[in-house]
């Protein structure tokens, strides 16, 4: 083991993105010690996190903790900060990462805790915020967390992760240190890859089970999903240069488990909405609700053909999601596929014997 007993905490935390865990970080290394500035878009969000120590659309029923400032203001926000979390959704992260170039100190890190692949680079966040904040080190923080959760106190875990050797990956460290309090346990790795792989693919797979849960299936299903699932996480993990032991952590199946199985999940209600059968408009009555997956049911997947890569579950909640094919017709597809072997590395494939029987079960079956 590396002695890190030197590492010393960030003091000055800037974090970029008001909305749900935008808020709970920052009120989790408030509630460290730390100086911290939260940048929020709208002026009246800023001034209600001010003055009433609430954020009341993202957080309700929660109270912030004192010392925590909100601004409008990206170079006031920025000032002296000595690290920066960016926590807006994946399709923000370059736009909001290009904000703050002219503002950001020398040799500051930044940490991004968005859950996506950008869509036409196919790039992961960290690649993004690269790009735009280039000479900076990047990071990436991750896991099973619902911000309500983390606000109310109840114990939780991340992922913090830098890339290079334990030396390299000392602001990972740093970060995680910063974040430790009595009740927010950070963990560190050098895998940005493969926990940015576990996000992106976990909001996916809890759409898959939202849906089948959604149509009225149990238990069985859901564990055959989750866990077909992470061998889809996995494999394209390990292509792009990500470790198995990572997406075995909390980045991988812990944010899987927790994501695939609570309706506190936007992307498990909205797939439950989807497969009770509520048309795409209405789900969540119409309110514009941060599903990451249904973008990265495309970015995932588009990445994966490029690279050869097979993810059944997350073509078919692509078919489902982006090019609105009946539920029961792509889940039967999906269904009746090849008998294949577990692991897949193993190369068999074996017709299924009843294909047409069971697709018609499904298609007659589900929405
Ligand atoms: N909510 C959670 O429990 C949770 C937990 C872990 C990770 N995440 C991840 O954090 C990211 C942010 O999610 P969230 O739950 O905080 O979302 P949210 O909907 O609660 O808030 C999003 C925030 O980003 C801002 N925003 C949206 N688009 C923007 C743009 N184009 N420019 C600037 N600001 C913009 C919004 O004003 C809002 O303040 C997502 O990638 C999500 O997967 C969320
Ligand atoms: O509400 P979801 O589905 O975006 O999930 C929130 C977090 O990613 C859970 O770790």
């Amino acid at each position: 083991m590396t002695d890190q007993s030197g590492v010393r905490p960030y003091q000055r935390l800037a974090v970029i993105g008001a909305g749900a865990w935008g808020t709970a970080l920052a009120t989790v290394a408030r509630r460290g010690g730390h100086d911290v500035t939260l940048w929020a878009r709208r002026d009246d969000l800023a001034a209600e996190i001010n003055n009433h120590r609430t954020n009341s659309r993202y957080l309700p029923d929660t109270t912030l903790p004192d010392g925590l400032r909100a601004t409008t203001d990206m170079a006031a926000a920025l000032k002296n900060a000595d690290a920066v979390l960016i926590v807006t959704p994946s399709k923000s992260i370059r736009t909001i990462a290009a904000q703050t170039r002219p503002h950001m100190s020398p040799g500051v890190p930044v940490f991004v805790c968005a859950k996506g692949i950008e869509a036409d680079t196919g790039l992961l966040m960290a690649q993004v915020v690269a790009e735009e904040i280039p000479g900076h080190a990047v990071g990436v923080i991750s896991g099973p967390t619902f911000a309500i959760e983390t606000v109310q106190d109840h114990p939780t875990a991340v992922t913090v992760a830098c890339n290079g050797d334990p030396s390299e990956a000392l602001p990972a460290a740093r970060m995680a240190l910063t974040l430790t309090t009595d009740t927010f346990r950070p963990y560190v790795s050098n895998d940005i890859t493969g926990v940015e792989i576990g996000g992106a693919v976990k909001n996916v797979i809890a759409i898959a089970c939202g849906i089948l849960a959604g149509a009225g299936f149990g238990e069985n299903t859901r564990a055959a999903i989750i866990t077909r699932g992470l061998g889809e996480m996995k494999e394209l993990a390990v292509k792009l240069g990500g470790t198995r032991e990572t997406v075995t952590g909390l980045g991988g199946i812990g944010d899987l488990m927790l994501t695939c199985s609570s309706t506190k999940s936007r992307n498990f209600s909205y797939g439950a909405q989807r497969g009770a059968g509520v048309a795409e408009g209405d789900v969540f009555d119409g309110r514009p609700v941060v599903v990451e997956g249904r973008d990265n049911a495309r970015t995932v997947t588009d990445l994966a053909r490029s690279l050869g890569l097979h993810m059944p579950i997350c073509e078919m909640v692509r078919a489902i999601v982006v090019e609105d094919h009946p539920i029961g017709e792509a889940f039967a597809a999906y269904w009746a596929a090849p008998i294949e072997a577990e692991p897949r590395a193993l190369d068999i494939a074996i017709a299924h014997p009843a294909e047409d029987a069971a697709a018609k079960r499904f298609e007659d079956l589900l929405p």
